[in-house]
């Protein structure tokens, strides 16, 4: 089956989250709990005098504003190497502040050891924290510039599918014969989910509507700003690649074909090019718009037809197995 389940994926990633968060918060309670039960074994405590309250309550308030951040990049942020290095930095800096803190309680002089390990953990997790920040950086940078993508598109382009918010086919018929007629060269790239029908059956419609607006998401976001992507029909897109030649268009075809697996599904993807330009000036502009259409459409079965044969000797191997 080329559709793997979206709401089990979901729920791993909402429970690998969950225990992540637990992971946290047990290191937390087991450090808050240990360490000071142990130096408490190992050093005397300060007498009352002695204790500087000022630092008490600033190492404090670092202590507690660090974990208070920890809890929010956990939260907020999905899973990867740069969460994982922010996390792992806040929490080295957190641990440094709490030895910092508990030095301010007991005469931690007793105990050597202690005094050359409570330096570490801060300019380490610092350290750590900065590089997590500067990849955080250059991952927002490709963000922004997707957004920045969308943005252009949403200005440029009339939303007419309230689903997906993507142009309908009758605009992108019109955005398309404007292009022919500036004789630019250009590609036409259609990309359908496979089986798209089963994740309605078996996850149900809204699973089905919130996979085709991911889709559209994703695909906004794979283009270029002179690109143009809108909803052709049920569970079928449109692209029109402006000023694209036939090797990009073949390797965009292939990327969006890999890439889509990242959402958990299978698509076809079938691309055609507009005639030479002494052909196609023999036909108006409009006609020659839909006749690419029309060819993108009988790739696309063609497509479909060979690759149903594919999924049947896959399905009837799995029912063997
Ligand atoms: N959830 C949802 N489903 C839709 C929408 N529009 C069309 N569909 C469904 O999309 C499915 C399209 O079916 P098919 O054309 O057979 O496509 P498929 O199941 O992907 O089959 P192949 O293309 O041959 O792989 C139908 O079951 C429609 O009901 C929509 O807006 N939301």
């Amino acid at each position: 089956m080329p559709l793997r389940s979206r709401t089990a994926v979901t729920h791993q990633d909402y429970s690998a989250k969950q225990l992540k968060l637990l992971g946290v918060y047990g290191v937390s309670l087991l450090i808050i709990f240990v360490v000071p039960l142990l130096l408490w074994q190992a050093a005397p405590t300060k007498a009352l005098a002695q204790v500087d309250w000022l630092d008490i309550a600033t190492e404090g308030a670092l202590f507690v504003l660090g974990m208070c951040w920890l809890m929010v990049i956990l939260s907020a942020r999905p899973r990867g190497r740069v969460t994982n290095l922010l996390v792992l930095g806040l929490a080295c800096y957190c641990l440094g502040c709490f030895l910092d803190l508990l030095d301010e309680m007991f005469v931690v002089k007793a105990v050597p050891i202690y005094n050359w390990f409570e330096k570490m953990p801060t300019p380490i997790g610092l350290v750590i924290l900065t590089c997590g920040l500067w990849l955080w950086r250059d991952e927002q940078e490709v963000v922004n510039r997707q957004l920045r993508t969308r943005e252009q598109f949403y200005r440029q382009h009339h939303l007419t599918d309230g689903l997906t918010l993507l142009n309908d086919a009758k605009t992108f018929e019109l955005h398309l014969t404007r292009q022919l007629a500036s004789h630019r060269p250009l590609g036409l790239l259609m990309l359908d989910i496979d089986h798209f029908h089963q994740v309605n059956q078996r996850q149900g419609m809204e699973e089905g509507d919130r996979l085709l607006s991911e889709v559209a998401q994703w695909l906004s976001s794979q283009l270029r700003s002179q690109d143009l992507v809108c909803r052709y029909a049920g569970d079928s897109f449109v692209i029109l690649l402006n000023g694209a030649i036939a090797p990009l268009v073949s390797t965009m075809a292939e990327q969006l074909r890999q890439g889509i697996r990242t959402l958990g599904c299978h698509a076809s993807v079938a691309w055609v090019l507009p005639p030479p330009r002494e052909i196609a000036t023999e036909y108006p502009l409009k006609t020659e718009a839909l006749g690419l259409l029309l060819s993108l459409n009988e790739k696309m079965s063609q497509q479909k037809t060979m690759r149903g044969r594919g999924c049947l000797q896959e399905g009837s191997q799995q029912e063997r197995l």
